[in-house]
């Protein structure tokens, strides 16, 4: 399956995700004086990113706002970049934080599971309930795609919602449980189900007490860096078992050495387990 696949990939080489988020003011002149259009600018941007990290790295999360700003252009450089990872080897999460009714659900869930943006897994939004959410858990019945359903996000405002009072537990945990029900049938070899949850670095408090009622939730967590989440915070998720895979974009992605960046945050992270 492929958490079973993921869930390795964090254990041999740490629980890194590095989120592809690319914007035009990222992209260094020499590749934006030499290239002709967008889509080739984005693209040898995100190539480079990609050679020097693949080896380091559990994943990537490409965020698809960050190419559909650019139009048909960025949306074949946003393909291209999927198609690239796969050629390296890495496992890809399409960052597309989908949610409709079930009809157009099924359509996301052709484009986003197949196709020309086929990715191993998809954010999705919960808001809607399930039958929102069960167009895409038909893709997973071989076992070869996932999804990250939003549960506790990173933002300040994620408070407004996720934490009112609903039957004397905060919402992201009702929702956390749901999310972990919904994923019972498709727990792999490991422990982890297919149907895992966001739950954001910023949170470290609830991720833990999240991953001590839902054991077999695996965890996408952004945040890291640029939004303040730091690796101490982890540590009490991580201490028993890498339930989880962290992101960081901005904070890899504008360094001028990716490479020693994915590093730094990997020892930022472990040093805490020692
Ligand atoms: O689903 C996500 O990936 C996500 C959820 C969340 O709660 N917070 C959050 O920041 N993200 C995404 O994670 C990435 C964070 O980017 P940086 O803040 O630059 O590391 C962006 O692609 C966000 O869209």
């Amino acid at each position: 399956m492929i958490i079973d696949r993921l869930y390795e990939e964090v254990l041999k080489k740490g629980p890194i995700c590095v989120g592809i988020d690319t914007r035009i003011e990222y992209i260094p002149n020499d590749i934006l004086n030499d290239e002709t259009t967008i889509e080739e600018k984005i693209f040898k941007f995100n190539k480079r990113i990609i050679d020097e990290t693949h080896d380091l790295v559990a994943c990537y999360k490409v965020q698809i706002a960050c190419y559909e700003a650019f139009g048909i252009d960025g949306l074949k450089a946003y393909s291209k970049t999927l198609k690239y990872i796969k050629e390296k080897g890495n496992i890809v999460i399409g960052d597309i934080k989908r949610g409709d009714i079930s009809s157009t659900a099924k359509m996301y869930a052709k484009a986003h599971f197949e196709g020309d943006f086929e990715v191993d897994f998809i954010t999705v939004n919960p808001y809607m309930g399930y039958d929102a959410i069960s167009p895409y858990c038909e893709y997973l019945e071989k076992g070869n795609k996932g999804l990250f359903v939003l549960a506790k996000t990173s933002n300040e405002s994620s408070k407004d919602f996720q934490e009112l009072e609903v039957d004397d537990e905060p919402l992201y945990m009702k929702v956390s449980k749901e999310i972990e029900k919904w994923g019972e049938k498709y727990v792999g070899k490991n422990g982890f189900s297919l149907i895992g949850s966001v739950v954001g670095c910023t949170n470290p408090k609830e991720i833990v007490d999240i991953s001590n009622t839902c054991k077999n939730t695996f965890f996408l967590i952004p945040g890291y860096g640029a939004q303040g989440g730091k690796g101490k915070g982890l540590s009490a998720l991580f201490k028993n078992n890498m339930c989880g895979v962290v992101n960081s974009s901005r904070g890899i992605i504008t360094s001028y050495n990716p490479r020693e960046a994915v590093l730094e945050m990997k020892e930022d992270i472990l040093k805490w387990l020692r």
